[in-house]
This record gives C-alpha cells, structure tokens and sequence, in this order.
C-alpha cells in the first residue's frame, strides 16, 4: 500500500517536541519546589506552557511557513505580565538557535490560534498536556500532531518523565513515541543517539488478565463508571491512574489493554490536541480508539471533538467486550 510518509515533518516535529520537553524539564528542576506545590502555586506550569508553545511553534513555523496551527494557549495574560514573559523568552532562548525576540516569542505563541476544521493541513499543539501531573513530578506530555482533511496523519509525543519500560519505573525514563498513519508507532528515549523500535498493543484476549488505566483527575473521567465497567469484566486489579495522553503511550506499548475516559459533564468538549496524536499511536500500535458511544473521534469540526462524548482506547482484542459494558453502564446516561 502506498502512503505518504511525511518524513520531513516527523523529523521537523521531533525536533521541536525534543527541545519543548527540555524546556519543561528545565522548568521542574528550576521553578517547582515543595512551597510553590503547597501553595498551588501554578506559575511554574503557566511558564513551562508558554515557553513551549513559542518553542514549537516557531520551529513549526520556520520549516512549514504556510501550515496553521490549532495551540491550547494564547498570548492575552501573557502580554499583561511582564516579568512572566521575560521568564518565558530567557527559557525558550535556552533551547532554541535562534534567539527570539520578547515579540517574537508573543507572535510565536499565537500562530496557535487557527480553528481547525475538515479542509487542509494544520498541526496541532498541547505544550504540556497534563499540566497537574506536570506539577507532581509525575506523568505528563508535550503532545504534537499533523491533521490533513480532518484525519490524524502523524503523531509525536514527548514525555519526559515516562519510564522506557514502566515495569522498571527507577530505569530509564523521557520516551519520545511517533506514529505515521500506515507506518506503524514507536518509541525511543530522549538520548540524542537514540533510535526507534516499534511498538505493539498487548495481546491479551481476556479481560479479566488487562490492566486498565484512567486519568488521576475525578473531574475529568468518570471513575465510578469506570469501576463498575471494570467489574462487569471480570477486572480486579485496581486502575492504573496516570495524568495526561501517557495514557495512550501505555496502551501503545501494550503496558495496559484499555484506558476509559467516561463523560463527566454533558457540556464538556474534549480539545483536539489532547487526543489526536495519542489517538494515532494506539491506532497505529494495533489497537482501536472511539468515543463510549463506539463512534470515531471526529477531528474535522474545529478545535473541540463536539461531535463525541468520552474517549475508550483498547488493545483491539478486547474491545467489543469493553464496549459491550460501556453501553450497559453508560445506558441511561449518555
Ligand atoms: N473538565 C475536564 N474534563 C476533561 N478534561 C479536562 C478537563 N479540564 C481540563 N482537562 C484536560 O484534560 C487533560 C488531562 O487529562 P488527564 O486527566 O487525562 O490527565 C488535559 O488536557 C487537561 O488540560 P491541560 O492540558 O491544561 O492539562
Ligand atoms: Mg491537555
Ligand atoms: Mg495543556
Ligand atoms: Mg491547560
């Protein structure tokens, strides 16, 4: 079969994904401490969340002058606070070759601005998806995707603090996941001579044996939904909780079978860019995404996925048994 490979942008957007990540680790180590965590302080993730988006963004934006691209954030608070920005500038200038200037960097944080929709190319950007996790020292992800005519044709995923192998959590951990739709997925770790292998779902067929996984937040997936699916599997081992699209690298890898994120709200809109990319690795890794209602994730009507509700990724193998209890669950409600 014959499929384009989109070897320029894997390359451009591993780049930028790469020099993203460092800026976010350089972040933790520098700015997060255990007073600014007590006092719920968020100024160190709002920083790491700029430097990013300016970081990937102009890398993007060199290479692919022409492409748009849909960013979770934007320079209007940015723009109100100087001391922030110039924190901003001095770690986005940290990592990049070219120095930027503070008004390069604004400009540079709204290219994100496009709205997306079933037309053409455009990219699309979590800086740091899973800001909480981000603040704990624990999972979160640098989450980066090419969406052509609606559908997701490359996904590249930087998560710093991801064990290579999560069954050796004091390893090694910084694992760099891309897809390309038709190409498989894989992985490497942060080490410059670092190369990919590719990554599978697990096999497992029975799902009384799988390891599901759900986000730490109550308020973003419904996690009494949740348990009462996984009893209805046959499931006893408690959920491995983990913030941000990691969750879809754990299921790429086949380090879990399924990741339910079950609707809390009927108004809540999932955003594009925290799924688009980690939607492609499982995809690509063999195994299936949809929304509890069993319909595919609609990346072609702007910068929400409104037309579903919730997000259920599974190994492949397991998944018309999952769906099979998400509907009885989620009957009456969604
Ligand atoms: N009410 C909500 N429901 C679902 N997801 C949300 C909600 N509020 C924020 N999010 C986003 O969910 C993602 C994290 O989910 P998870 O619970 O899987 O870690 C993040 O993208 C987070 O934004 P952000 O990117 O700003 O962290
Ligand atoms: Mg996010
Ligand atoms: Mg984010
Ligand atoms: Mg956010």
């Amino acid at each position: 079969m014959s499929h384009a490979t989109y070897s320029r942008e894997r390359e451009v957007a591993t780049e930028a994904v790469l020099r993203a990540s460092k800026l976010c680790t350089r972040v933790f180590q520098n700015l997060v401490s255990a007073s600014t965590i007590e006092k719920k302080d968020k100024s160190p993730v709002t920083i790491a969340d700029y430097g990013a988006q300016a970081v990937v963004n102009s890398i993007l934006h060199a290479a692919f002058p022409e492409d748009p691209i849909v960013g979770e954030e934007d320079s209007v608070e940015l723009r109100e606070n100087e001391a922030t920005l110039n924190k901003v500038v001095e770690l986005a200038n940290s990592v990049v070759n070219q120095p930027l200037t503070s008004s390069e960097v604004l400009q540079a944080i709204d290219l994100g601005t496009y709205a997306g929709g079933k037309k053409g190319r455009f990219w699309t950007l979590d800086p740091i998806d899973g800001t909480k996790g981000f603040l704990r020292g624990e999972q979160f992800a640098v989450c980066l995707a090419l969406i052509v005519d609606g559908q997701v044709q490359l996904g590249v995923m930087g998560c710093p603090n991801l064990p290579i192998q999560l069954s050796k959590p004091d390893g090694e951990r910084g694992c760099l996941l891309t897809a390309v739709r038709n190409g498989g997925a894989y992985q490497r770790s942060f080490a410059p001579t670092s190369t990919d292998t590719q990554i599978h779902v697990s096999s497992t067929a029975t799902t009384a044996d799988t390891q599901f996984c759900e986000s730490v937040e109550a308020g973003h997936s419904s996690q009494g939904d949740a348990a009462d699916i996984a009893s209805k599997l046959g499931i006893t081992k408690p959920s491995v909780r983990m913030d941000s699209q990691c969750k879809y690298a754990v299921i790429a890898r086949g380090d879990a079978g399924i990741y339910l994120r079950l609707p809390v709200s009927a108004t809540y809109e999932e955003k594009i860019w925290d799924h688009a990319g980690g939607a492609l690795l499982v995809h690509e890794a063999g195994g299936k995404v949809c929304d509890a209602k069993g319909n595919p994730l609609d990346f072609s009507v702007g910068r929400t996925l409104k037309n579903n509700k919730g997000v259920i990724a599974t190994n492949g193998k397991l998944h018309d048994a999952v769906m099979d209890a998400v509907g009885q669950v989620l009957a009456s409600k969604i």
